[in-house]
């Protein structure tokens, strides 16, 4: 079973104990905490969150609507709203939706357990859901838990590799100038074409940034910008903090972001947005060893083998039972499907599969019952042959195998048992 929370480097969920790994994590987690106390000041700043989820997707050329595409069988804004939920001074996160949509929305928050969700109908534009998703938050509306913040984040809910740290930049310097974003350099050259097609003029790209987001504001300013918007900026413009400028004469600090910042836009950016959280979530395998002797010396070697694979903790049967109530009981495998992957030792020329096969074919239907709880087990058969030379061969197959069925977590295998 490969440990380990998801999401971003620091994870603050319940999970696994990983030896040395959970201490860094809580202590680069806690400096975090800290310096958000210390930069938000002694009385903690109200800070709220606007989620902009109420478009169709038209780029990215599926019939779902790409916030709700799904990453590893989960919807790609749920991995947004785990990302803001984990930062624990954002007290309100208004998500903007389609009265359409609204349904499938309340689904993902009850079915993933997001917390601190208000949801809020969609404009038929972004800069109109964004507003709407203001007014949720300024009015103070009978029996809503909302109330105005100081200071609000804006963030499209299809861009899920947010970190605390750079929320905690753009709210800071929000704090000190009104408004803040984050940009990132310009990959391509901006051009201005002329009235008939040909290239007008270029511009200089190290002198100029594209716009990306979370961006912040002090909520009065980015309200009124919004109160004093035209109807054109409403429905062609396509960047915040100008609204600020134009409406508010408020110059926005620009912070630069990680590359990580890039908006889920194009089918290629779905593909990369999945590899990437494969990645994240595949730092660490747990090796359940058998603890009957004749076992051990083969299962050591095999999480020997695996270190040149992957990281490696290694864990004992007492170990295993720890980790799957731990895991029973944080739920971690909601947010991510969770590895498990059982594996025997068998000297085929002592004992021929075939005797073996009865009882590890009961894996399949204990994978069909797993999965229900987005564990996805499946079984390998490691050949372990007297030989030492061949013995090692075998075992790299099965590392390689292992860590394939962890990185690749392809859910075509659950239930099947693999041969090294
Ligand atoms: N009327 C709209 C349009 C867009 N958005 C949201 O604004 C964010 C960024 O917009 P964009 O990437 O353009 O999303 P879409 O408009 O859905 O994409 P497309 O332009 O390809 O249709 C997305 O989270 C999108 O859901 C919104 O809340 N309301
Ligand atoms: O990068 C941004 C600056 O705030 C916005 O996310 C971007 O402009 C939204 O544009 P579109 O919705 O057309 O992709």
């Amino acid at each position: 079973m490969e440990a380990g929370p998801p999401g971003s480097s620091r994870p603050t969920e319940l999970g696994p104990c990983l030896s040395g790994q959970r201490g860094a994590d809580q202590a680069a987690s806690a400096s975090l905490q800290s310096a958000a106390r210390a930069q938000l000041g002694r009385h903690p700043l109200a800070v709220a969150a606007v989620l902009p989820a109420g478009g169709c997707g038209e780029r990215m050329g599926v019939p779902t609507p790409k916030q709700f595409c799904p990453i590893l069988e989960r919807p790609l804004i749920s991995y947004t709203l785990q990302a803001l939920e984990r930062v624990f001074w954002i007290k309100d996160i208004v998500v903007v939706v389609t009265g359409e949509n609204m349904e499938v929305m309340k689904s993902i928050i009850q079915k993933y357990q997001h917390k601190r969700i208000s949801l809020v109908e969609a404009g038929v534009t972004r800069h109109r859901s964004i507003f709407n998703g203001l007014k949720a938050l300024a009015e103070d509306q009978l029996n809503c838990k909302l109330s105005k913040p100081e200071i609000v984040i804006i963030h499209d809910a299809v861009r899920p590799f947010v970190e605390e740290d750079i929320l905690l930049k753009v709210v800071t310097a929000a704090k000190e100038h009104g408004a803040a974003g984050a940009i990132r350099p310009l990959v391509s050259t901006v051009i201005s074409p002329s009235a008939d097609g040909c290239l007008d003029h270029s511009l200089e790209r190290a002198r100029h940034r594209a716009s990306e987001m979370p961006q912040a504001f002090l909520f009065d300013v980015i309200y009124e910008a919004y109160q004093q918007c035209s109807d054109y900026d409403l429905e062609f413009g396509t960047e915040c903090l100008q609204l600020a400028l134009k409406y508010c004469c408020t110059k926005a600090k620009l912070v630069e972001g990680s590359p990580d910042l890039w908006k889920v836009t194009y089918k290629r950016d779905l593909y990369a947005a999945e590899s990437i959280v494969k990645e994240r979530i595949s730092q660490e395998v747990c090796v359940i060893t058998d603890t009957k002797e004749d076992n051990k010396h083969v299962s050591h070697l095999l999480e020997e083998v695996l270190k040149s694979e992957l990281n490696v903790m290694t864990s004992d049967l007492q170990e295993t039972q720890k980790l799957l109530s731990i895991l029973e009981e944080s739920h971690l495998s909601i947010l991510y499907p969770v590895v498990v992957v059982s594996v025997h030792f068998l000297d085929f020329k002592l004992v021929p599969p075939s005797q073996k096969m009865e009882n590890l074919m009961q894996i399949r239907e204990f994978a069909k019952e797993v999965k229900k709880r987005n564990i996805w087990l499946c079984g390998l058969l490691i050949s372990y042959p007297q030989d030492e030379q061949k013995l090692q061969e075998s075992l790299r197959q099965g590392a390689i195998i292992i860590a394939s069925l962890i990185k690749e977590r392809n859910s075509g295998l659950v239930g099947q048992l693999l041969i090294a």
